[in-house]
């Protein structure tokens, strides 16, 4: 097999730079190219530095069809750099529906990996796990999600212990079902402003990576640990609020610096 996700992110550092563009947050006379000039040189810029890149597609699917097309150069630009890509789309239907999300992913860029949620179960995830197989991917299920309203759902009593939980040990025998070396294709995703949760999950989930969002604008502090990819959005895109690629190079290096613990 060629480029395999789950090989390629654990020989790297642990940090995930996430993609979601402002394009009004970029300058001059064509915001679009300034942001695609900028996206390159930052992923250039780093690419040393990083586990891999999150694209997040609502910021891209916003912009209409100039937006799916950005997306689709610089997930090309990630790959010529040999940078990890994550799909960040957070898919979820029935099974047929969730075998197209698949091809639109997955399939489409073998090497990948796509964030999808548990809610439908698990025939409506099998697909993205196959996929994930076939070409060398991965697939990161939601179960502790960022947010505050994570609590609303995710923290309802589920037979004495909290559904998350619930979710994860099915989590769990999915990881099993789907081995890869030296983490398994499927993954969770966990924010990172619920340490408690953070340290619950991972006797639960020893196989699985974690795709730990949350750092910096959620104000989530980074923590060393096995299979953690901490990923960072705007304080790591946007440091100070806008492009600035020294900045998010001094940015990065102070965020490895404290995962190295
Ligand atoms: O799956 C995700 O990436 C995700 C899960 C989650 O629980 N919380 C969460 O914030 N995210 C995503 O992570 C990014 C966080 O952005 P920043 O807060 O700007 O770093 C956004 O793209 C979110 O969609």
């Amino acid at each position: 097999m060629g480029f395999d996700f789950v090989s390629e992110v654990a020989a790297r550092p642990p940090l995930v730079l996430g993609v979601d563009p402002r394009p009004a947050w970029h300058p001059g006379p064509d915001p679009l190219a300034h942001l695609e000039g900028y996206a390159t040189r930052l992923m250039e810029a780093l690419a040393a530095d990083l586990a891999a890149v999150k694209f997040q597609y609502a910021f891209f699917e916003a912009l209409g069809g100039s937006g799916w097309a950005l997306l689709e150069r610089l997930v090309a630009t990630a790959r010529v750099l040999g940078l990890p890509v994550v799909h960040d789309a957070k898919r979820g239907d029935i099974g047929t529906t969730a075998a197209a999300y698949a091809r639109a992913t997955l399939e489409r860029w073998p090497g990948s990996a796509l964030t999808v949620n548990p809610y439908l179960g698990g025939d409506a995830l099998e697909p993205f796990f196959a996929a994930a197989a076939r070409g060398g991917g991965a697939v990161f299920v939601l179960v502790k999600t960022s947010n505050p309203g994570s609590a609303d759902f995710q923290d309802l009593d589920a037979g004495g212990r909290p559904l998350y939980l619930r979710v994860a040990e099915r989590v769990a025998a999915w990881a099993e079902a789907w081995p890869a070396e030296p983490w398994s294709r499927v993954g969770a995703v966990v924010g990172g402003t619920h340490p408690e949760a953070l340290e619950a999950l991972r006797p639960v989930l020893p196989a699985s990576l974690f795709l730990v969002p949350g750092l910096g604008a959620q104000g989530a502090s980074p923590l060393p640990g096995a299979g953690l990819l901490w990923s960072a959005s705007r304080s790591l895109f946007y440091p100070d609020g806008r492009p600035d690629l020294e900045a998010a190079r001094r940015q990065a290096a102070a965020y490895l610096r404290d995962l190295a613990g």
